[in-house]
Parts: structure tokens; sequence; C-alpha cells
């Protein structure tokens, strides 16, 4: 079944990282979701929600490892009412609207309760880019809090420059370092603060690749791990066992055409994100709060239940 062209286009800019980051991808694919229902051509309520159906699968494999993706497509999905077009479009509509608004909400909450942490003169070690951690340095400097930063580089996609970008218009001194300098900086530093694509039920936190190294630099030398994320990352799936999926790109991402024929017969591997384990993390902020890794699960089972849905399966498919 055809997709609204607005979903391929968004399918396409998540899969290219042109959108990127957990929460700004869960934000696309439920605004894809409302433009596919207000402007999807359905004759019936079984073609509107075979049309939904469809363009959230679409969305559903652009990336593998952020779950605020599916929990995004769920949250819409189920919010689908009705037995006409009319109610069936509204009711997605205004279940995509106010899944953005929340989510917009959740991160200015987390950030008052990240920036809580950050005590005046701090400085915070950050990886990759996540607007779950800069609420946090944001608030903080909101409330008139001096914070520095060291920004790592993120090879291979240097998604550290747009933090420190973000963090230069903040006002935020930064000194950016490639990625092996980390361990060389962290006597300088408060905090490692960063983001999640996904957290699984053992506390576990999955994000870009390099974190877990981070997390285990920063336990040596006696820094805290803080890890900021909306309950939007609490990946559901993992209460009953399956694993994360992590995304591997291509290896173009590493090395150029030119370097690839230096090689020759190489293996390239570009594995996009890792797992760091909960006894490296030593709190998860939430916009509910901040938490140990390990209660979590708690939270988890509050938020989601036991069941996990996959509303985007064809009545009788068997996989998710
Ligand atoms: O790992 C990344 C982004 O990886 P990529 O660049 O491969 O998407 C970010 O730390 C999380 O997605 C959290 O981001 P946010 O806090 O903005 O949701």
């Amino acid at each position: 079944m055809d997709v609204h062209p607005d979903v391929e286009r968004t399918a396409e800019s998540i899969a290219t990282m042109e959108t990127r980051g957990a929460a700004a991808i869960a934000d696309a694919a439920a605004a894809a979701l409302a433009t596919q229902a207000r402007e999807g051509e359905a004759a019936d309520p079984a073609e509107f929600r075979a049309g939904m159906r469809a363009a959230a699968r679409r969305l559903r494999e652009t990336r593998p490892t952020a779950v605020s993706l599916p929990n995004a497509l769920r949250y819409v999905l189920r919010g689908m009412q009705g037995e006409d077009v009319t109610t069936l479009r509204d009711s997605v509509v205004d279940c995509a609207e106010t899944f953005r608004y929340d989510l917009d909400r959740a991160q200015d909450r987390l950030g008052r309760i990240g920036a809580g942490r950050l005590r005046d003169g701090d400085v915070v070690m950050t990886h990759c880019h996540s607007t779950d951690a800069l609420a946090c340095v944001e608030a903080a400097v909101e409330q008139g809090k001096h914070v520095e930063a060291y920004v790592k580089e993120t090879r291979p996609r240097q998604q550290g420059h747009i933090t420190a970008k973000e963090l230069r218009e903040m006002g935020v001194p930064v000194t950016l370092v490639v990625d092996n300098a980390a361990h060389r900086y962290l006597d300088e530093c408060d905090h490692v603060l960063v983001g999640a694509d996904s957290i699984a039920a053992d506390g576990s936190v999955i994000n870009k690749i390099g974190t877990a190294g981070l997390a285990v630099s920063a336990r040596d030398r006696g820094v805290p791990i803080v890890v900021a994320a909306g309950t939007i990352k609490i990946h559901p799936d993992t209460l009953t066992g399956a694993a994360v999926e992590i995304e591997h790109r291509d290896e173009a991402e590493v090395i150029d055409d030119e370097t690839r024929a230096e090689l020759g017969d190489v293996d390239v591997l570009n594995p996009a994100f890792d797992v760091t384990p909960p006894r490296h993390i030593d709190a998860i902020v939430t916009e509910r709060g901040q938490f140990p890794p390990e209660s979590i699960v708690t939270l988890m089972r509050e938020l989601f239940g036991d069941a996990v849905e996959a509303p985007w399966q064809e009545p009788g498919d068997g996989v998710p």
C-alpha cells in the first residue's frame, strides 16, 4: 500500500540521518502519521486503518535502535479510534499533536530536574548530540549557573560539532576534544552527561557508540555518569527479554573510496550504538524524576504494563 509522500520523505530523512537523535526522530514520526491521517485518501475506515499501519511500518523500518520511534508510533496508533473516516482522522491528528506537545514539555521538565545536579562552576563532558542532555545544561544556565563543557567530537559523524555549537549559543564555554582524549580530560570534569536511544529493563543504556567506553573511563576517574532521557526512551520489549538491536551503518561513514582502495581487503565495522551496563551509570534523569538505573524497571511497568503491542502489524501477521 502506498503511503503519503510526506511519510516517505520523513522516513528518508530519518534513514539518512538528516533527522537524527531519538527525540527528534519520535517527533518527526508522529508528525508524519498526522499528515498521513489528514491527507491520506482512504475511502472507508478499513482502508484508513491499513494506510496508517503501512505508514507506521515504513517509519519503523528506518532505524532500529532508538525505541522512541516505535514508542511514538504505538502512542499515536493506540489513539486511533472511531467508526468513520472523519472520526478516525481527527483522533490520530489529536493524538499526534498531544504526543508532540508532551514530548516537548517532558524535555523541559527533565532539563529542570537534571539542572539540579549541576552546581555553579561545574564542568560536564558530553558525547554525541542529545537534546535531553542539553536541556539540563540550558536549564542550569537559565538558573544563573556557570557551566563549562568538554565536548567529544564523536566519530564518525561528529555530532559533537552540533553540541558544541548549541552550547556556545547558550553561552557555555566549550572545549572540543577528539574521542580518544576523553580519559585525559576527565579529571577536569564534574559530570559525564549523555542522552539515550533506549533504556533496557535492567537499566542498561543504549546510546551513541563510545558511550560505554566513556563510562568505564569516568568510573576509573570517579566522575559521575548522568544519562538524561525522557521516558519515551524506555524500551518496553526488553521486559520480556528482547535485545535492543544495534544499528550498523555503512563503512563509507568511516573511510572514503580512496582509503578503501588503499586498504584493500580489510573489514570495516561501523556500529552506531553501544550498551553501557547499569553499574557504570549513576543516575537516569527523566521527566518523572531521577532514578538509579536498577529502578527503571518499576517505571517501565508503570508506563507500559507487561504487554507490548505492535499496532502497525497487519492482523494475523506475527512479525512485529
Ligand atoms: O545517540 C544519540 C544520537 O545518535 P544518532 O546521531 O545516530 O541519531 C543521542 O545521544 C540520543 O539519540 C539521544 O538524543 P536526544 O536526547 O536528542 O533524544
